[in-house]
């Protein structure tokens, strides 16, 4: 039968990549979508802007919304501070098991938890469910007109503190114009674009942060 993109990359994973060794996944992504199948993760050149804004926020506790195959969810949890975790929310099974396998190869399961569901219902739960306070980073990149509803939800359910990091993908291509209109216009937050390229392409697009002012 058919193997699917996700598949195909989680093989190249582990025909090139080092168990164990996160930054050889990444790499190993990054060459499949470069040199055989272009895939939406947000690749090397935003993926560096990202791992900046990691290691400046030093994260305890990170929510990531949309894992696809766990390109962006290693890069991040590679760099998090020990004991330090990232919740991640993915609802299309097939996504959700190669993510699970590619987490695996790069021996990061203590600090990820991967739950198979949508951002809607799960974000009301993840106070009961997982003794989640308030998030330090929240990482935007599911499907891009849930950007805004979920911001407005996770603000409604206490899971934002002053300083809080919003960090969006995408923000230019394909874009998420009322989230934009949103955050830069709420005085509740303070927000940066930072300007780069769609992935793999030379395309632009760019990273929004966001500090959420209480
Ligand atoms: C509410 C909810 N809950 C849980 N999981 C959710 C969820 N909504 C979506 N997901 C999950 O997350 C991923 C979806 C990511 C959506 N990302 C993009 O659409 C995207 C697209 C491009 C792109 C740019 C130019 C093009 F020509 C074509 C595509 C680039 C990107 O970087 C993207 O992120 C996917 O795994 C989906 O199952
Ligand atoms: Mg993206």
């Amino acid at each position: 039968t058919q193997s699917t993109r996700p598949q195909r990359m989680l093989a190249a994973v582990h025909n090139n990549a080092t168990r164990g060794d996160p930054r050889s996944v990444v790499k190993a992504i990054d060459q499949f979508c470069r040199q055989k199948e272009w895939a939406m993760n947000i690749g090397d050149e935003k993926g560096c802007i990202l791992d900046s804004v990691v290691s400046e926020v030093n994260p305890a506790m990170v929510l990531e919304l949309g894992t696809y195959c766990g390109y962006s969810t290693v890069r991040i949890a590679s760099q998090l501070p020990p004991h330090a975790k990232i919740i991640t929310l993915e609802f299309n099974p097939q996504n959700a098991a190669v993510a699970r396998q590619i987490i695996a190869w790069a021996g990061l399961g203590e600090k990820i938890k991967l739950i198979e569901g949508s951002s809607g219902d799960w974000i009301p739960k993840l106070k009961e469910q997982f003794g989640v306070d308030t998030f330090d980073l929240v990482f935007l990149d599911h499907w891009k007109d849930r950007y805004l509803p979920d911001t407005k939800l996770m603000e409604e359910c206490g899971l934002l503190r002053k300083g809080s990091i919003l960090l969006a993908d995408n923000v230019i291509c394909p874009g998420t114009p009322e989230y934009l209109e949103y955050i830069r216009n709420s005085p509740r937050y303070k927000s940066q674009y930072f300007k780069s390229h769609l992935e793999y392409t030379r395309v632009e697009d760019g990273l929004e942060k966001s500090i959420f002012l209480g």
